[in-house]
């Protein structure tokens, strides 16, 4: 049986500060570092044994992977990288408060971008610093495929293709394996897997380095799933 462990990065530097951060490549705070390291615990807690792990191009969640195998005495395994597992890219929002967004384009608006499906943030301009062509580590991507701001519509796109590229084939040899990645990236997947429609993935939040265990029979029928939770103490 395949299990999949899906992992939001800890918190971030600007999930703190409440600033909107897509591709921004922001550090893990010192409490994403703490939760890291409790997720990697309870991994191990519950013996599951990672045979492969993928994580973006973004710091945050590369370190939050790298913790995680850390914590639960499994630095061998293969950290394999993809820009399709990348945030959202949120545009012209990126690097701005979320509250300093909401009060200029009022509720709809906000909430329509940032948790509905199909609308994409304003786009970066194309000599914008903050375009991912200025940032090196995309100088090998076809330069049409960089984007100026995506919908969740979008990122499910590139997400899922890459689910059944690179992921599913792990998962129907019965593998375990550990998916290190953010906020909407992990809803765009779940999304697919659970196959919850445009209208209610709205309702769906990711908490940070809470690992979420998607079970898979051989045919990449789900059989189950639950979230890794501290064992309560008993006295
Ligand atoms: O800023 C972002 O990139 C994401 C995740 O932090 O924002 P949201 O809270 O809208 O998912």
């Amino acid at each position: 049986m395949g299990k999949l462990i899906l992992v939001r990065h800890g918190k971030s530097l600007w999930n703190v500060e409440n600033i909107f951060t897509g591709w921004t490549d922001i550090d893990l705070a010192p409490e994403g570092i703490e939760e890291a390291e409790a997720a990697g615990k309870l991994i191990k807690d519950h013996n599951l044994s990672i045979v492969i792990c993928f994580s973006s191009y973004l710091k945050r969640a590369i370190k939050t992977a790298w913790i995680i195998l850390e914590a639960s005495d499994m630095m061998h395994v293969n950290c394999i990288k993809s820009w399709k597992l990348n945030e959202r890219n949120y545009g012209a929002w990126q690097g701005k408060s979320k509250d300093a967004i909401r009060t200029k384009v009022g509720e709809e608006i906000y909430w329509d971008i940032r948790r509905g499906f199909s609308t994409p943030p304003p786009p970066l301009d194309i000599n914008d610093q903050r375009h991912p062509k200025f940032d090196s580590k995309y100088d090998a991507l076809e330069p049409s495929l960089l984007p100026l701001s995506e919908s969740l519509e979008d990122t499910q796109k590139r997400v899922v293709q890459y689910f059944f590229e690179a992921i599913a084939c792990e998962l129907v040899k019965g593998k375990t394996v550990l998916v290190s990645a953010h906020g909407n990236s992990i809803r765009a997947l779940i999304a697919q897997i659970e196959n919850i429609n445009k209208n209610n993935i709205s309702n769906v939040e990711v908490q940070t380095a809470v690992p979420a265990v998607y079970e898979f029979d051989n045919n990449l029928n789900l059989t189950n799933h639950y979230q890794l939770q501290e064992a309560e103490l008993t006295i």
